[in-house]
């Protein structure tokens, strides 16, 4: 009998194929009234109220599955329960016409004024100058993140009769136009809408997205609406805002730190709020709730589950073999989307040497979820990042070659954007370790590791000499440099590490520099 604790809220006839199996007990308590018997569950059912730590997770010595009955897996510790050997699943898109529909509620009642109003009738008042609104047919709908949710926002806005304005890096001109949206700069969006909603994940570059300087480029009397993780946008930048009056109003329903008891946005009459309800429909929650428990019943049936976030399903003994190709892969990834800033349509990867007899596909998925992990919401890993890019119409190949080069294997990778593509090889050799050898044409040889900076510039002296000026001049300390050319005088790259990671300023001021082409951060 496999025990499944249920630790949140969770719609009951979502539970049926659990409630209904014979070799399945069910038992719904809070994670603080089975301290004793926790060691007993084999699976643990979840929304975002109850917080996985590695404490306990370590304390549930027979766990195999945590589900999370909704998208956000930022209260489980993925990590932890990987290394447990725990699978992690979500329910990606069972919330996401919710979520959007609520959005939408949010946006109406902030425009006029409805909580206000509500309040006002109900303390016996009759006062209709205080409360009027604005129209939102003919205004400029700015969203950021045009995923699953920012999506339906948009078909929603269109229905209104608004102009939407997008920015989403990774979003494809056939998407934009599909949709009859205008994807933009992120600037633009800033400058143009009346109002802005963001829904992108939580991640490092979108954290403070709505900073000081960028609220500083929105229109004087802009709406701001957050429906998707606090944090986004920068709590204390949008109270000296509204404070100004340079912001008319906001909408949240996220917020930094939930509940947010000691959060001086509360205090705004044109700020309204929710407690975190963009998914709380009796739809969504029926969907979550059966999303994964039809994925556990299929867990414990030692089927294949299709929404898995973090483990591979490998033996030990061709994981050991795979495993250098398999973290050359991911860092080839990581690299290739912090130097390919814009929507991409095609990954093309190339085995060739001995490489060729592993199980490649493995490592064709580990490359993907690397290239996606800053581009998507959910977590993404070898088990989904096939079918996530997909989603978001990046075509993904894999090819083997006779060809004979001077390395006895190779993983060569070509990304093909709207604009512009990137080629990347990476070699492993026992005893040497994994090394990057070309980027784009150019010969180089590095570890990808750590800090580095990967500079385009002009073959001409001084050139170095003024990138070592610029980062001495302001106590970066260069650990290592590689340069690479194509021919003299012509085009040329260099590739420096770092002991730390690099301010976003150090990289603009750099990026000015004379006969500097571009410069990318690349973080691994
Ligand atoms: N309030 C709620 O109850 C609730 C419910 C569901 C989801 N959410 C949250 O809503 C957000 C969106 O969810 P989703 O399911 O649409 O996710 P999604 O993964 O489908 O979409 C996220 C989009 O953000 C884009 N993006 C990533 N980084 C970006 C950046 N730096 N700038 C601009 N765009 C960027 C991605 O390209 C992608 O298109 C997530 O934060 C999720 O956790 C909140
Ligand atoms: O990530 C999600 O799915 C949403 O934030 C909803 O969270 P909830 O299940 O706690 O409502």
């Amino acid at each position: 009998m496999f025990q499944i604790l249920v630790a949140d809220s969770i719609s009951e006839e979502g539970l049926a194929p659990l409630i209904s199996n014979e070799s399945i007990r069910v038992i719904q308590n809070k994670v603080s009234e089975v301290e004793d018997i926790l060691h007993e569950f084999d699976a643990l059912l979840v929304r975002s109220a109850t917080i996985v730590t590695e404490e306990l997770l370590s304390k549930m010595k027979n766990l195999q599955i945590i589900a999370r009955a909704g998208v956000g897996v930022d209260n489980i510790d993925v990590t932890a329960a990987t290394k447990q050997g725990v699978v992690v699943i979500n329910a990606p898109d069972g919330n996401t016409l919710s979520t959007a529909e609520h959005t939408f509620a949010m946006m109406t009642s902030l425009v006029r004024h409805i909580p206000q109003a509500n309040i006002s009738v109900k303390s016996r008042n009759w006062n209709r100058t205080s409360f009027v609104g604005t129209e939102l047919a003919g205004k400029c709908l700015g969203i950021i993140g045009l995923g699953r949710i920012g999506t339906e926002i948009a078909k929603r806005a269109k229905a209104f009769s608004m102009t939407v304005q997008v920015y989403d890096p990774f979003l494809t001109h056939s998407k934009a136009e599909d949709l009859g949206v205008i994807s933009t700069s992120l600037d633009d969006v800033l400058s143009l809408s009346d109002i802005i909603t963001v829904h992108t994940p939580l991640t490092k570059e979108t954290k403070d997205l709505l900073s000081y300087d960028n609220l500083a480029k929105t229109k004087k009397g802009v709406y701001v609406i957050n429906c998707a993780r606090g944090g986004i946008i920068d709590e204390q930048a949008l109270v000296t805002y509204l404070e100004n009056g340079h912001v008319a109003g906001a909408a949240l329903d996220v917020f930094e730190v939930e509940p947010p008891l000691d959060n001086r946005l509360l205090e705004f009459e044109q700020v309204i709020v929710t407690p975190h309800l963009g998914a709380s429909t009796k739809e969504a929650q029926l969907n979550v709730a059966s999303q994964v428990a039809k994925e556990i019943v299929h867990f414990f049936e030692g089927k294949p589950v299709t929404s898995s976030i973090n483990l591979p399903t490998l033996s030990r003994e061709v994981f050991e073999k795979i495993q250098p190709y398999y973290e050359l892969a991911n860092k080839m990834g990581l690299i290739l989307s912090q130097c390919m800033k814009e929507a991409v349509k095609e990954v093309n990867i190339t085995y060739a040497g001995l490489v060729t007899e592993l199980e490649t596909t493995f490592i064709s998925k580990s490359l993907l979820s690397g290239f996606l992990k800053s581009r998507v919401a959910s977590t993404v890993n070898e088990v989904n990042a096939a079918l996530i890019a997909k989603e978001r119409g990046i075509t993904f190949g894999e090819s083997y070659s006779s060809s004979t080069s001077s390395f006895s294997n190779s993983i060569t990778v070509k990304v093909i954007g709207e604009k512009n593509s990137f080629t990347i090889q990476g070699i492993y050799v026992a005893d040497y370790g994994t090394r990057i050898v070309m980027l784009n044409g150019f010969k180089i040889d590095f570890n990808p590791s750590g800090h580095l900076l990967y500079i385009q510039h002009t073959d001409r002296p001084g050139v170095i000499g003024r990138v070592g000026k610029l980062l001495g001049d302001i106590e970066v300390n260069i650990a290592t440099m590689q340069v690479g050319r194509k021919e003299i005088g012509g085009e040329a790259i260099m590739i420096l590490s770092f002991d730390a990671p690099l301010q976003d300023d150090t990289v603009k001021t750099l990026q000015k520099s004379q006969d500097i082409v571009s410069v990318r951060k690349i973080d691994l």
